[in-house]
């Protein structure tokens, strides 16, 4: 497959793009002429840059999108079904990892674990005792998408004794939790509220500021999804207001930049969109995007399609 143009638009895991390298005709964007433009029958994208209707129309040739990540946000769907463009993603290798910091965040929010270590680190300690926080065991959970990811994060919060309820589009069978058709009704029963929906026009904003308002002063939002799930400048607002208790949040609307004003907030917990980093998980994605690309030119039945 040496000969098959494969299209990268941002540098990724150095893993992928090398054996990219070396089973196909690799072009990175910084080193891509137009001209080659005619060559490309794949794009590898990621969570960063995707494949706008403005890509696709660039690469005439395109056959299919193998995105390294399981959100779809950045891909135009509609522009792939009409040009007939095979989509991939990396769903399930990546749902642990997720959870996990979902859980993670929700801990070192309330637990103040960041802000612990400050305090040790900054020797602190020796002048008085670090204050006391709050427990998670046991708080009432509510997750908005009961996705792979969202029954992840479920499967664990139940595990540490904390009631579970969910929002989601349809209430899904068999959950045994409980299920909020409308989400203020979820947000005013939680008392930490995480988002594990996938980003849609119908998901975008879907927290805003009846919702945050409904969660709380005592309330913590979690935010694994995406940044624009989220009114960010009303989330600021609340956590400055003392209207909101606390946020852990690994993802922002407008990435890498992150409100300044949080900078300073003990009750905040900032992370760099990380929710799926590990070696581990980083390598299992990358084996399916290229198990995919594979299947695609093999004529094969491709592993993990969206369209
Ligand atoms: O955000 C991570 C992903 O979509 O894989």
């Amino acid at each position: 497959m040496e000969s098959i143009g494969v299209f990268m638009p941002r540098p990724t895991f150095p893993y992928l793009e090398n054996e990219l390298e070396r089973r196909f005709k690799l072009f990175r964007f910084w080193n891509f002429a137009q001209s080659d433009s005619d060559s490309i029958r794949a794009l590898v994208g990621n969570t960063k840059i995707g494949a706008d209707a403005e890509m696709i129309d660039s690469l005439p040739k395109l056959e299919i999108v193998s995105t390294f990540s399981v959100g779809l946000d950045k891909i135009d769907l509609t522009k792939c079904k009409e040009r007939g463009i095979r989509v991939t993603n990396t769903p399930d290798v990546l749902t642990d990892d997720v959870a996990d910091l979902a859980v993670g965040l929700a801990l070192a929010v309330l637990r103040r674990i960041c802000e612990s270590d400050r305090f040790v680190k900054n020797g602190l300690w020796k002048k008085g005792d670090f204050e006391l926080c709050t427990k998670f065991s046991g708080k009432a959970v509510g997750i908005i998408g009961l996705g792979r990811i969202g029954s992840a994060i479920a499967k664990r919060a139940a595990a540490f004794g904390c009631p579970v309820s969910y929002h989601s589009r349809s209430e899904k069978p068999d959950t045994g939790f409980k299920y909020y058709s409308n989400i203020l009704d979820l947000a005013a029963n939680s008392e930490i509220l995480i988002v594990a929906c996938a980003l849609t026009e119908e998901t975008h904003h879907i927290v805003n500021r009846q919702v945050i308002d409904a969660l709380g002063p005592k309330g913590v939002l979690i935010n694994v999804g995406r940044g624009p799930h989220i009114d960010e400048p009303e989330l600021v607002s609340a956590l400055i207001e003392g209207r909101l208790g606390g946020a852990g949040l690994d993802v922002f609307e407008d990435e890498p930049d992150v409100p300044g004003e949080l900078f300073g907030l003990g009750n905040v917990v900032l992370l760099p969109h990380v929710g799926s980093d590990t070696i581990e998980t980083s390598k299992a994605m990358a084996e399916l995007v290229i198990e995919n690309l594979e299947a695609h030119f093999l004529n094969k039945p491709l592993l993990t399609p969206v369209i």
